[in-house]
């Protein structure tokens, strides 16, 4: 009975025989195993761009000093130039994919299949905190779990790996309103005041389950743990495979907890407050 999801969410299914009696079937379950699988994504996109040094030159304006008419860095522009290509694909068009350089995307060149009923409310599309995670990425995330060095070589290859990690934080980041809807849908008698006193405190509060939040941290470094080891045919021990890591899995809880997930419940937040709107 499930058909095709439109616009092309990834998650969501719409079931029904018709456009007309389709509903858009998502629960808190359903959502959160979401953000479990987008784990992994996260985990593997920064287990590649550890491979290369810090490259700080790539993120610094004279980067692309040779490319004419640009007046930013070089990851500016890869990031800026292939937003443009995927947006003439259509990419944006999913409520679950958000550009980082939203400003003059031209309109999908291939047909996107006709829109089913909206899941989300239509402020969604009004929230776009990219140029947060942006900043958080660069200035805190990479220093992190980055060695220091400088490869000109592999400024391209880099670049390329800071794209999907940026991408894969993006999309975890901004599925905070997939999150919070579900969570209005299933009680909007206890969202509802809190919304129209446009309490964020109270907001906050409501949609915040710390247990789930200490899972979430170990699971990530657990994966962390286990992505980045080498494989091996011979049995290793316990200690053999937490040194060998590419990747310091306390870095993973740590990146969670400080960002991921604070920046998660500010989308759903911000989505809650206007989820009224008429
Ligand atoms: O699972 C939820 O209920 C969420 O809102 C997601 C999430 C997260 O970002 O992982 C955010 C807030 C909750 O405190 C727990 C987890």
């Amino acid at each position: 009975m499930a058909s095709s999801p439109s616009p092309p969410c990834a998650e969501i299914t719409r079931y029904g025989n018709s456009k007309e009696e389709g509903l858009l079937m998502i629960d808190l379950e359903r959502v959160r195993k979401s953000l479990i699988r987008q784990e992994d994504s996260i985990v593997f996109s920064l287990i590649e761009r550890a491979k290369f040094p810090s490259n700080s030159s790539l993120y610094k304006s004279s980067s692309s000093s040779q490319i004419p008419g640009f007046d930013g860095s070089l990851i500016q522009y890869i990031v800026k130039e292939t937003e443009i290509l995927h947006s003439k694909i259509g990419r944006y068009e999913s409520p679950e994919e958000h550009p980082f350089f939203p400003d003059g995307l031209p309109l999908p060149l291939i047909p996107c299949p006709p829109k089913s009923p909206e899941f989300l409310h239509g402020a969604a599309s009004s929230i776009n905190i990219n140029s947060t995670i942006w900043k958080f990425y660069l200035e805190e995330l990479l220093p992190l779990f980055t060695k220091q060095g400088d490869d000109t070589g592999s400024y391209a290859c880099t670049a390329v790996c800071d794209l999907s990690c940026l991408q894969a934080l993006s999309r975890r980041i901004h599925y905070g309103k997939f999150v919070a809807e579900v969570k209005f849908r299933d009680a909007p008698e206890e969202y509802g005041p809190a919304i129209r006193a446009q309490d964020r405190d109270a907001l906050m509060k409501l949609l915040t389950f710390e247990d789930i939040e200490e899972m979430v941290k170990k699971r990530v470094a657990k994966k962390a743990m286990i992505f980045s080891q080498e494989v091996n045919l011979k049995e290793k021990d316990a200690d053999d495979k937490q040194q060998n890591c590419k990747i310091d899995p306390s870095l993973l809880s740590r990146l969670y907890g400080e960002w991921v997930m604070p920046l998660t419940k500010l989308v759903q937040v911000e989505y809650l407050l206007r989820r009224l709107d008429k």
